[in-house]
């Protein structure tokens, strides 16, 4: 066999003849360690954004129902705060939800708490931050994340309704959203539940006057929103919204089932003619 015959498979690839490297890829993996600029560009960012998606998907993907839980991380035990969101918390993990939050302290703890004490699955969403900050003690399932956008997918993606306590910016963020999302139809609409009317009340009352009379969102948009003070009333809002949904779903189904009969026998009637 002449050199030009030679034949080398490289995985997918096949080079032959002068075409073949003179090193092997494990070779070049394991011989020398090389610059170190490309773990700061962006192709090997996607990657490491990819695996974050992966992680995320694999922390979350067999979790039942579950609501997200936004609040300050500023709130410390002890306040009225504090308190409602470790009630809501546990509140929802008695009526059989996942409580997920950001996993930080303030009313991101109170929340895990009150679920992990009422016996429901806890879980948190960390974000890395340029200061030293670990998952809060009643996290029973976390995962930090590096990029927001990751992280914020997550929350989308397994929880069937918000709930907004108190908060800065970061929950004022996680607010709009959850409701542009919805107001979009990017998601299928969810409950979004504030709690705090003297809190949130200002928000609520310029969206409903200001933002409305604008002409900037539409009449009915103050509804993707639900304010209350009540924990009773946070759960109790977010099952109706589910057993209404599952109901939509279940006439939606038999009517789907209903139209192929029609169409299949429509059909059947046509063979036979
Ligand atoms: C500022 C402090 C801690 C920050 N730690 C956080 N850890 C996890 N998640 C966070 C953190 N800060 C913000 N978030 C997310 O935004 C919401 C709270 O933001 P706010 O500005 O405090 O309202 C919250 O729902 C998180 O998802 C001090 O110790």
């Amino acid at each position: 066999m002449t050199d030009a015959d030679k034949i080398r498979r490289a995985g997918p690839l096949t080079y032959r003849g002068r075409a073949i490297p003179e090193t092997t890829t494990d070779q070049r993996l394991l011989d020398r360690r090389g610059p170190v600029d490309w773990v700061h560009t962006d192709p090997w960012r996607v990657l490491r954004i990819q695996s974050e998606f992966v992680e995320g998907f694999g922390l979350l993907s067999e979790v039942g129902p579950a609501v997200s839980v936004f609040g300050s991380a500023r709130i410390r035990p002890g306040s009225d705060h504090y308190r409602l969101g470790e009630t809501i918390g546990g509140d929802l993990a008695r009526a059989g939800y996942t409580v997920i939050t950001g996993g930080g302290p303030g009313l991101m703890e109170a929340a895990n708490k009150g679920a992990q004490e009422a016996g429901g699955p806890s879980i948190g969403l960390g974000i890395e931050l340029p200061f030293e900050q670990s998952l809060n003690d009643y996290v029973d399932m976390g995962v930090t994340f590096r990029y927001f956008f990751v992280r914020k997918t997550m929350f989308v993606k397994y929880s069937q309704a918000f709930v907004v306590l108190p908060g800065g910016f970061g929950t004022l963020d996680e607010l709009f959203e959850s409701i542009t999302l919805v107001q979009t139809g990017k998601v299928t609409r969810f409950p979004v539940v504030l709690v705090g009317t003297d809190f949130w009340g200002g928000l609520v009352d310029w969206i409903r006057d200001r933002l409305r009379s604008e002409g900037v969102i539409s009449p009915d948009d103050p509804d993707l929103m639900y304010l209350t003070d009540d924990p009773g009333e946070v759960v109790d809002v977010i099952a109706k919204a589910h057993a209404d949904m599952a109901a939509r779903r279940e006439s939606e189904a038999r009517r789907d089932t209903e139209a192929r009969a029609v169409s299949g026998e429509a059909e059947a009637i046509r063979d036979e003619r």
